[in-house]
């Protein structure tokens, strides 16, 4: 399905070489969208894209493995609200038939609903088709940080029960180990005693730097964020790499009081990544 925007195509030869081309007129433009776009030329220069226009790239090349009767995990996030926009969109224009959505969060129940997409949960629906989910960090073997937005238990649980997961990110995402972009890696704690915790986790990352602080609302760092699921989290920040993530995450479960970490590992069926030079699609080997 080729899909086309108002300022720019994405030509779509194949996956790994689909090239993102803004025609230089608005005469190129028509042309541009009657036959297969020409190769970039002098009249046509790269565009400089937002980061918000790279991820609803990523999320409408990710809406192309959706088909009529899937059970669709519906992600959370400022990407993955693209994904959901797109299928509520091909579901409205009769493209698709009989999709039941099964959201992350109570935040993209709530965009579900206002769509009218059909919804369910995991009790009635078990087995998911087809996640499509955005990430914090992707690294070369395609293992996720997630839970920046905080929906990282349910998230985990969704996607974990789906035959595949799609994974749209913009390059920004990528990474060369997790927990290389410097920025927080979520656990999810019970309330209870959740400083406790930070300290034993911090305590298990002593090696690698890190510091464990709980995720709060007000910058006097009082009032806790609460999960979905009526949790805390504690976001952990690394200064080198932790080393192996199998080990790494069996001693985050291992503490009394963590939920579940923000670490998907070996989840990810693809990954598609949306960068100023095109859309790379990287399938789990
Ligand atoms: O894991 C998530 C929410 O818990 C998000 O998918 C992740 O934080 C990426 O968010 P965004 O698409 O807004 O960059």
């Amino acid at each position: 399905m080729a899909i086309s925007y108002p300022q720019f195509i994405v030509s779509e030869k194949s996956p790994m070489e689909a090239k993102i081309i803004v025609p230089s007129s608005s005469s190129s433009a028509s042309q541009a969208s009657r036959s297969p776009p020409p190769p970039p030329s002098s009249s046509m220069s790269p565009v400089v894209l937002t980061q918000d226009e790279l991820k609803k790239i990523a999320a409408y090349k990710a809406v192309e493995y959706v088909e009529s009767n899937m059970v669709i995990g519906l992600g959370t996030g400022s990407t993955a609200k693209h994904a959901v926009d797109r299928i509520a969109e091909l579901l409205n224009q009769g493209k698709l038939h009989n999709i039941i959505g099964v959201p992350t969060s109570k935040k993209t129940y709530e965009q579900a609903v206002s769509l009218g997409i059909p919804l369910s949960d995991l009790n009635s629906h078990p087995v998911v088709d087809l996640s499509i989910d955005g990430a914090d960090e992707v690294d070369p073997f395609l293992n996720l940080v997630k839970g920046r937005g905080g929906s990282l238990l349910r998230e985990k649980m969704v996607e974990s029960s789906s035959k595949k997961f799609v994974v749209i990110v913009d390059e920004s995402k990528m990474v060369e180990h997790l927990g290389g972009s410097g920025l927080a890696m979520p656990v999810e704690v019970v309330p209870y005693g959740d400083l406790a915790v930070a300290k034993s986790l911090q305590a298990l990352f002593e090696d690698s730097g890190c510091v464990a602080k709980r995720r709060t609302l007000d910058l006097d760092g009082k009032v806790p964020f609460v999960t979905d699921n009526g949790n805390h989290i504690v976001e952990l920040f690394f200064k080198k790499d932790i080393g192996d993530l199998n080990t790494a995450s069996d001693k985050i479960l291992r503490i009394p009081g963590v939920v579940e970490h923000g670490m998907f590992l070996g989840l990810a069926t693809t990954v598609i990544v949306a960068g100023e030079l095109g859309v790379r699609v990287k399938d789990k080997s």
